[in-house]
This record gives C-alpha cells, structure tokens and sequence, in this order.
C-alpha cells in the first residue's frame, strides 16, 4: 500500500478549507495536507449516525474496496482516521465540480464531449469489472470533473440508497450483509445499461425514460420505449450505439470493451479521456 495509505493522519493535519457538500451522514470539507500542501475533500461522518444505521461494516469494506482502485476516473480514497466521535474519509478533490451542475448548464454535450466521457467511463467500468468490483453508481449526481476536465466515479456514499447499492464483490458473497445478498445480484451488464441511459442524457440533457409518473418511467423502461427527438440533431452513429446499450436482454447489450471500438466512439472521444 502507498505510504498515505499506511501513515496514521490525524486532523491536525489539515487546514480545513470551504465546505463541499453535505449529505446524510455528514459533510466534505475543502482540505490542505500541511505537511505537502497537497488539497484534497475531507469527508466527516458521525460515528452515533453511523451507528444508528448499522453500516460501520459497510463502511470498512468500502474502505477496503477503494484503497486497492487506481484509475484516473474513479476518485481516489487516499486513507481515513477517526476520533471520538467522527470518521474521516481523504478523499481526491475533483477540481472542476459536479458534473450535473456541468451538464444543467450546458443544457446537453456536443458529440464529441458525450463520446470523451462515455468512453473513459467504460475504460473506468472496465477496470472495476477486472477487480471484481461492478456496480459503481454512474448518473450524473455520482460523477466529478477533475483539474484536467477528466470525469471521475465519485459514488457519493452519502445517502441512503447507497447501502442498498447493488454493488458487490463478485465471488465473495461471504462478506455481505443479508441487505445486499437479498438484493438482486446484477452482473456488468447493469452498468452497460447505466451507461447507455448516461450517453443519451449528455447527448439531449433529458434521460430516455423519463416520465411524469414513476409508474409510466417504469413501464418506459421494460418496454425500452427509446424514442430519439428531432432535437437536438444527434447523429446516427451515436444513436446506433444507445440502441445497442439499451437492450432489454443482458447478455445482448454491447459489451463494454466492444463500446470502445463503436464507430462513433472512435470518431469522436478524445483517446486522453
Ligand atoms: C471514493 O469516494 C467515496 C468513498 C466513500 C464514500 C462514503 O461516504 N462511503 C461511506 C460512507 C458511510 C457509510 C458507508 C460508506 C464517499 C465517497 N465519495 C464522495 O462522497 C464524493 C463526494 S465528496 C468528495 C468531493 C471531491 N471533489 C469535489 N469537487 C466538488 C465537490 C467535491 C466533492
């Protein structure tokens, strides 16, 4: 393990900076590593809400899960430490922010932005997927834009939902609480799915799906009623690639490593992601 991974931090380490965002067990913190003037996000989590909500466990496997992840587009989790009362979580600091913010701004990506991040997502997945880790949250809300404009997985662990993430470590269920047993085991292909939803999102700023009633927005989804609208233009090549993402049949659905030899991924992602 790196040695940041090994030293015991303590608060005093940091210069507490601006906060980031809070959530339900906590908040993040803007953070200065004194010693190596190095920012990062300092997140704090309550030990008593931690408690209450029975996921310490959880918290220590996902703490083992993202030490051994090294990828450009997953935000790093350098270490954590804890004291009386709290949890401490270093975690990376994306320098450019929400990538919903981004996309609510913009309205939708040009191609050629959609194709860069759809691709280093599924070079992302792809690297999950090689160390037994599938499932990591990919709407908008979960994703950062790093210093260089580079997307990160962030996987907000903040709220509720995520500890009934149907991420898990394939091979040793052993490890998991009966909440995420009885969940249903989903395989690679769910994130394949995910990713098909995301590219169409960036590519007209609404997700295919999406109705007034959950209900309808269910019944669009077992249908796969995609439907693509005459505005904005989106090529066809582009659209090509959804279709063949958004397949009710798992084992059907382009495999990722397929995703990245697509037509209009070759033409349009930026290989530096
Ligand atoms: C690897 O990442 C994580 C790993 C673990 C957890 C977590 O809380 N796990 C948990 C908690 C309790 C029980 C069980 C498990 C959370 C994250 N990630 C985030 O929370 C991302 C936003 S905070 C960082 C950050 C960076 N860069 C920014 N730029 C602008 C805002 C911003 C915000």
């Amino acid at each position: 393990a790196s040695a940041a991974a090994q030293k015991r931090w303590n608060l005093s380490d940091f210069d507490i900076g601006k906060p980031l965002g809070r959530g339900k067990f906590g908040h993040v913190y803007l953070a200065r590593e004194k010693r190596s003037n190095h920012i990062v996000a300092l997140k704090v989590l309550f030990k008593t809400q931690l408690q209450q909500s029975q996921v310490e466990h959880q918290l220590r496997r996902e703490v083992e899960i993202q030490s051994h992840l090294r990828n450009p587009n997953i935000l790093r989790l350098y270490g954590y430490f804890y004291d009386q009362k709290r949890v401490y979580l270093i975690l990376e600091y994306a320098a450019r922010g929400e990538l919903y913010k981004e996309l609510q701004k913009c309205k939708y990506f040009s191609e050629r932005r959609a194709a860069t991040y759809v691709a280093s997502l599924a070079r992302a997945l792809i690297y999950c997927h090689g160390k037994h880790v599938i499932h990591r949250d990919i709407k908008p809300e979960n994703l950062l834009i790093g210093a260089q404009g580079e997307l990160k997985i962030a996987d907000f662990g903040w709220s509720v939902h995520t500890f009934n993430r149907r991420r898990t470590m394939c091979g040793t269920l052993d490890y998991l609480p009966p909440e995420m047993v009885e969940s249903v085991e989903h395989d690679a292909s769910v994130d394949i799915w995910s990713l098909g939803i995301l590219c169409y999102e960036f590519l007209y700023g609404v997700p295919p799906f999406e109705a007034m009633e959950h209900s309808d927005t269910y019944r669009r989804i077992v249908q796969v009623d995609l439907k693509f609208p005459p505005k904005p233009i989106v090529s066809a090549s582009a659209k090509d690639l959804i279709s063949q993402m958004l397949v009710k049949e798992s084992a059907l659905r382009l495999p990722l490593h397929r995703l990245l030899e697509h037509p209009w991924i070759v033409q349009n992602a930026d290989p530096s992601g």
